[in-house]
């Protein structure tokens, strides 16, 4: 049954972590490699989970803080987190199932796609090129691209611009309620993913449009051309 938006859907604005590729792996071992440096003690992939999709600076804050290092330790953190980061990104990450199929499904639709993420743009590029997936994107923004990340709505709102398309005719695909919250703000319709991050928190309990256990499922629910 097709999604009930509002307007015909132009484009989609898909995020990257938790939505198109699981970087759970890259981001534990680059952030133990910066606690190896600050002669801090490892975390585990799961509390880490807990902290993707805000930035890598509350991605360092917040694993600093787990630990009860103190605050000052961030700058030298930054410095090895990103070199580290930067050499291993996407040799602990896998695409999802059904990611290419879906980015299918919505180019068959008719719509241009925009991966929107808070990850930094260098990063972000170089991983959708590595996984294959850069091709299906006109147009790729991280986190350092605008004033303010999601949940703020103004990221949406640029790269709305960047496509030439409306907000409400623009559909964001993300895995937590960082992204829902901003398509709520932006006024663009929300499809979550079930298998993300969200936080460490259940994704089905975030006010958003419809949610799919797989990003295939996308195409059933946009009306056919
Ligand atoms: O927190 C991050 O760096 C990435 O987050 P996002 O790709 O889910 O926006
Ligand atoms: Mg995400």
């Amino acid at each position: 049954m097709p999604l009930a938006f509002r307007a015909p859907l132009h484009a989609a604005i898909i995020d990257l972590d938790g939505t198109l590729v699981d970087t759970l792996g890259d981001f534990t071992a680059a952030l133990n490699a910066m606690l190896d440096v600050l002669d801090l003690p490892a975390v585990d992939a799961q509390t880490v989970g807990r902290f993707i999709g805000k930035g890598s600076e509350h991605l360092i804050q917040a694993t600093l803080a787990h630990l009860g290092a103190p605050a000052s330790l961030y700058p030298q953190g930054w410095d090895a987190y990103q070199s580290a980061y930067r050499e291993l990104n996407g040799r602990w990450a896998r695409v999802y199932p059904g990611v290419e199929e879906g980015l299918r499904a919505l180019q068959a639709a008719g719509l241009r796609l925009a991966c929107l993420t808070n990850k930094p743009g260098e990063f972000a590029r170089a991983l959708l090129r590595q996984k294959g997936l850069a091709h299906a994107f006109d147009c790729v923004f991280g986190g350092d691209a605008f004033e303010r990340k999601k949940p703020d709505p103004l990221p949406l709102l640029k790269t709305c611009e960047a496509l030439s398309t409306a907000p409400a005719a623009t559909l964001v695909v993300g895995d937590s309620r960082n992204d829902a919250a901003a398509a709520r703000a932006a006024h663009c319709p929300v499809v979550l993913v079930t298998y993300g991050y969200n936080h460490g928190e259940p994704v089905r309990a975030v006010d958003a449009d419809a949610f799919v256990d797989s990003l295939a499922e996308l195409g059933a629910l946009l009306p056919r051309r």
